[in-house]
């Protein structure tokens, strides 16, 4: 069984406050894994741990049996919660860029998915809709082939009409091999694409499980115990 994302004992503290708390879990290649759980719980956290963004206060945390630092940034795709982008410049001359900085970026991938979701090359970032922008930042983490891709909130400001598109887009440009894993409050749109869930909660690990086992055992779908393990 090869591992992709390996957890033992992971805490994380700011001062006083412990984000993240006694996080033990594998998790193995190949899945779409959803990063589940209310506001404050620790998901943004766990993902900057995930991309040596954080460092741990205490436990390990590896990925493709690799701590998180230089050499995992060759294999992670990474969409952060925040646009990092300049959004003066052209589709394209991004494009141009990350052809440069990264050496699995695939240029063509991203125009062919630019196309099918009708966005121009040529325009600014800076004159696009957020949901727009989301998409087209989607689309370039997504161009990558990259052995783990996680997105941070990705499709929070795209209309639900587009969502499922979207999704499609992604599930059918990422290889079988690769891992995803997804930090989202919209679990209802996204769980259908699911195989693996977490759930944390004032940054502890609540559930790690299948979605067929969730299904299988519970009898309910990945909203439906969400709803029930974080009811306020
Ligand atoms: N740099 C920081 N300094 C101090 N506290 C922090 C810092 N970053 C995060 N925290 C705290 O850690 C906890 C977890 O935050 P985190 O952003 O990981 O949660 P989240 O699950 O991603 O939340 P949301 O769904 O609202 O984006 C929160 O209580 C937050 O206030």
């Amino acid at each position: 069984m090869s591992i992709i994302l390996e957890c033992n004992s992971l805490t994380k503290a700011f001062g006083k406050k412990r984000a993240l708390s006694d996080i033990s879990l594998n998790i193995e290649k190949g899945k779409i894994i959803g990063l589940l759980g209310p506001n404050g719980s620790g998901k943004t956290t766990f993902i900057k741990l995930l991309n040596g963004l954080l460092t741990p206060t205490s436990g390990e945390i590896r990925v493709s049996g690799i701590q998180p630092g230089i050499e995992t940034k060759k294999i992670i795709s990474y969409l952060p919660e925040k646009t990092y982008l300049n959004d003066w410049m052209r589709v394209h001359q991004i494009i141009e860029l990350f052809c440069d900085f990264y050496e699995d970026f695939k240029p063509e991938k991203a125009y062919d998915m630019l196309k099918r979701l009708n966005i121009n090359s040529n325009d600014r970032l800076k004159t696009m809709s957020k949901g727009t922008k989301e998409k087209v930042q989607l689309i370039l983490v997504m161009s990558r082939e990259a052995e783990l891709y996680l997105l941070d909130e990705p499709i929070g400001g795209v209309d639900p009409a587009a969502r499922d598109y979207i999704l499609e887009t992604i599930i059918n440009n990422y290889s079988a091999n690769s891992s995803i894993i997804i930090s989202t409050h919209l679990i209802s749109d996204i769980e259908k694409v699911l195989d693996h869930v977490i759930f944390i909660k004032d940054g502890q690990l609540v559930l790690t499980s299948s979605v067929d086992e969730i299904r299988e055992e519970n009898g309910k779908s990945v909203d439906g115990l969400f709803k029930e393990v974080f009811k306020c």
